[in-house]
């Protein structure tokens, strides 16, 4: 199998992903973890282990801890952002003030709160229309990567030559990636995907049954791939791992903080508590509100992601949700 270089990557966000993500390029390149908390980075320096966002898992020697963001960023071949995506236009607008030549990869999902921007069109209006830089997304939850289970992800940038560059370089036999193009299809994939897999955890804490959990993912699925055309990214897309493979992750796995938000409804919860206790971001919650502003100027119809906008953000209560959604009159598939 084809050895690529060794290069120096920096990840910026300390979190579950940002670690996982660190500690599987580990193995073959030399990688460093920036995080906004100091105190957080010299107990992850010290215990080799992020015990707040990425419990149980022993971070390879090599990987190296750096609390000095100009540091980072000067001493990279790679600037990969892996912040909850609320940090990423900050992140990259200093990024770019401090070595603003530096590919750039992003791993978080979803749309901007208040602009409903994608992540690729917050990287635009920072760094201009043509630069060096894609998206990782697909499913993969941050622990199995860390431990180093076999996962399947999309690397997908508009400059083919890019995509195929860094798949070349980052691909591994347990971390296989994909290079694609359609950067468009790939971020709705991951964007929406957390909206329908709060309204799947909602449906089985209700006690929906199987059934229901197969038809909301794939009316999900539906409702993803008629916004992506609608905003010009590729049907076919959907069918793949940024898409449907992250879809079903994510709605059937337990390990997803989106699908937890859906069951902790479902027993009662509030939001706000659930967030409280949650520990780690659940974007699903802020991306309802802005996926259902963005399928009206797009006249994409997206009724489940309606009800669970109503669900989280109007009052609507979990049984009233799923009522409507079953109330809606016959149609063809
Ligand atoms: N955890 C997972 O399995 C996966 C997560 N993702 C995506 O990756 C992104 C990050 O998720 P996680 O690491 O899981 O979140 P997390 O909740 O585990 O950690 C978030 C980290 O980001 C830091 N942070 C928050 N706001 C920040 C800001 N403005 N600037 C810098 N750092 C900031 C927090 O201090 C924390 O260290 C999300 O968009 C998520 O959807 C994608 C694939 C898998
Ligand atoms: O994006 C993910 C898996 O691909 C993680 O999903 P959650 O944020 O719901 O845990």
């Amino acid at each position: 199998m084809h050895t690529p270089r060794p290069r120096r990557i920096a990840v910026f966000g300390a979190g579950a992903w940002g670690t996982a993500l660190a500690q599987a390029f580990s193995a073959t390149h030399e990688v460093c973890l920036w995080g906004r908390d100091r105190a957080h980075l010299d107990t992850i320096a010290h215990t080799r282990e992020n015990q707040r966002y990425l419990p149980g898992v022993r971070l390879r020697e090599s990987l190296r801890v750096e609390s000095d963001f100009t540091r980072a960023a000067q001493t990279a071949d790679l600037h990969l952002v892996v912040t909850p995506l609320g940090g990423l236009r900050d992140t990259v607008r200093q990024l770019h003030r401090v070595q603003p030549a530096t590919p750039l990869l992003w791993a978080c999902k979803g749309l901007e709160a208040g602009s409903g921007r994608l992540p690729h069109e917050i990287i635009a209006e920072e760094l201009g229309p043509s630069s060096a830089s894609g998206v990782l997304t697909g499913p993969s939850f941050a622990v199995e990567v860390a431990r180093g289970q076999p996962t399947a992800i999309t690397l997908a940038a508009e400059d083919e030559g890019f995509a195929r560059h860094w798949v070349a370089t980052l691909h591994q036999p347990h971390l296989r990636i994909y290079a694609n193009t359609d950067l468009i299809g790939c971020e709705i994939g991951g964007a929406i995907k957390n909206v329908i897999a709060i309204a799947a955890g909602v449906s089985d804490g209700m006690g929906f049954g199987l059934n229901a959990r197969a038809a909301l993912i794939t009316r999900g699925l539906a409702e993803i791939a008629r916004l992506a055309v609608a905003l010009g990214g590729r049907g076919e897309t959907l069918m793949g791992l940024a898409g449907m493979g992250d879809l079903i992750l994510t709605c059937t796995g337990d390990l997803s903080r989106n699908r937890r938000v859906g069951l902790e409804l479902a027993r009662g919860s509030t939001l706000d508590d659930i967030l409280r206790t949650l520990g780690h971001v659940a974007e699903g919650v802020s991306t309802a509100r802005e996926v259902v502003r963005l399928a009206q100027r797009s006249a994409a119809e997206m009724p489940i992601c309606e009800a669970v906008d109503a669900l989280l953000h109007q009052g609507l209560d979990a049984r009233a949700a799923v009522e409507r959604l079953l109330a809606r009159d016959p149609r063809h598939e």
